[in-house]
C-alpha cells in the first residue's frame, strides 16, 4: 500500500505528542494510514498502547493534531462522531465474566448508541458469527476458553461494521491455530477498511500487514510496507559453522547452524532477510540482549 493522500487516509497525525504527567510517551509522531491492515510494531513501552488509545479517543494529545476519519477529536462532539465509527479491542477488553457473549457484545452495541433494539440484536448475531462464536453465544464469559473470550471482545469492536478498527495485540496469548484463524479474521476486516493492528509478533505482520509503523521510545522508525522493512537487512545477514563474534547478534538455528545479523565478513553465506531482520536491526540496541542465546 502506497502512504495514502490526506483526502484518501483514514487517520491522519501530525507532529503527536502525548506525556503522562511529565513523562513523554510520544513525541513528534507522524503518519497516515489508508485502507488495509497497517502493523504497529515496538518493543515494550515503545508507545504503542499510548498511540492506540489516543486513536480510540481515550486520550488527549498533548501536542500536534490527530485527523480520524475525517474529523478531528479534540471537542467532545468530534470524539462522539469518531466512536461511533471505530471499533477498538484493547488490551484488557474488560470482559464481564456473568455476561453471556451475546450480552456483552449487545452491551457495548448500547454504548455503540444502536438504538433499535432488533436490528441491534441482528447485529449482535452477525458479529459473533463472523468470529466463528454463533454456537456460543449463550455461555457466559467467565466458561470460555482465553482464545473465544478473545473472540468475544473482537466480536465487540466489529459490532455496528466500524470503518476504522484498532487492535491492540489481538494475537497475544493465542495457540498457533487460533492465532491462523485470527489472521484470517483479521484479513478479512480489513477488506475496505482500514485496521491498525499493534503486535510484537514479526511474523503476524509479515503475513497479514500491507503496511508497517514501527515505534521506538515514542518516536516513528520506520513506516511503509514490510518488504522495505525486510530489505534493511539485505546483505547483512548471514550462516555459519560457528557463532561469529563479530555478529551484532547470532543465535544457533534448529538446524546446528548460526543465524548472525550485523555486518557480514567477506565471503559470507548470505541468507534472505526477514522482515524480523530488518525490525532487528532497525532496533540495534534491542538486538543485544535477547536475540544471542
Ligand atoms: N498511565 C500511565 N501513567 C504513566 N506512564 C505511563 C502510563 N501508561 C504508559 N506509561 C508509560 O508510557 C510509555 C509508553 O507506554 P505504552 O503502554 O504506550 O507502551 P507499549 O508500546 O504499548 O508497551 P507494551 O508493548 O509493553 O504494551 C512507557 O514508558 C510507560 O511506562
Amino acid at each position: 500500500m502506497a502512504t495514502p493522500t490526506a483526502e484518501q487516509a483514514a487517520v491522519t497525525v501530525q507532529d503527536l505528542a502525548v506525556s503522562y504527567r511529565g513523562h513523554k510517551a510520544l513525541t513528534g509522531v507522524s503518519f497516515s494510514l489508508g485502507t488495509g491492515v497497517t502493523g504497529l510494531l515496538g518493543p515494550n513501552g515503545a508507545g504503542k498502547t499510548t498511540l492506540l488509545r489516543t486513536l480510540a479517543t481515550a486520550l488527549t494529545p498533548s501536542l500536534g493534531s490527530v485527523t480520524v476519519l475525517g474529523i478531528d477529536p479534540r471537542t467532545p462532539k468530534g470524539r462522539k462522531a469518531v466512536r461511533r465509527r471505530l471499533g477498538y479491542l484493547p488490551q484488557q477488553p474488560g470482559l464481564h465474566p456473568t455476561f453471556t457473549a451475546f450480552e456483552f457484545v449487545d452491551y457495548i452495541a448500547i454504548l455503540k448508541e444502536m438504538t433499535d433494539r432488533r436490528t441491534r440484536h441482528d447485529e449482535v448475531r452477525r458479529a459473533l458469527e463472523q468470529v466463528g462464536l454463533a454456537a456460543e453465544r449463550g455461555k457466559r464469559i467467565r466458561t470460555l476458553s482465553g482464545g473465544m473470550k478473545q473472540r468475544v471482545a473482537l466480536a465487540a469492536a466489529i459490532v455496528g461494521d466500524p470503518e476504522l478498527l484498532i487492535l491492540d495485540e489481538p494475537t497475544v496469548g493465542l495457540d498457533p491455530e487460533q492465532r491462523m484463524r485470527f489472521r484470517e479474521l483479521i484479513a478479512d476486516l480489513g477488506e475496505g477498511r482500514t485496521v491498525l493492528l499493534s503486535t510484537h509478533q514479526t511474523e503476524d505482520v509479515s503475513a497479514l500487514c500491507g503496511h508497517v509503523v514501527v515505534l521506538d521510545a515514542g518516536e516513528v522508525r520506520f513506516t511503509g510496507p514490510p518488504t522495505t522493512l525486510a530489505a534493511l537487512a539485505q546483505g547483512r545477514v548471514w550462516s555459519s559453522g560457528e557463532r561469529d563474534p563479530r555478529a551484532r547478534a547470532g543465535w544457533r538455528t534448529g538446524l546446528g547452524t548460526y543465524r548472525n545479523i550485523g555486518a557480514p565478513p567477506a565471503g559470507s553465506d548470505l541468507l534472505d532477510p526477514t522482515l524480523e531482520d530488518g525490525y532487528l536491526l532497525l532496533l540495534d540496541a534491542a538486538v543485544m540482549p535477547g536475540a544471542a542465546a
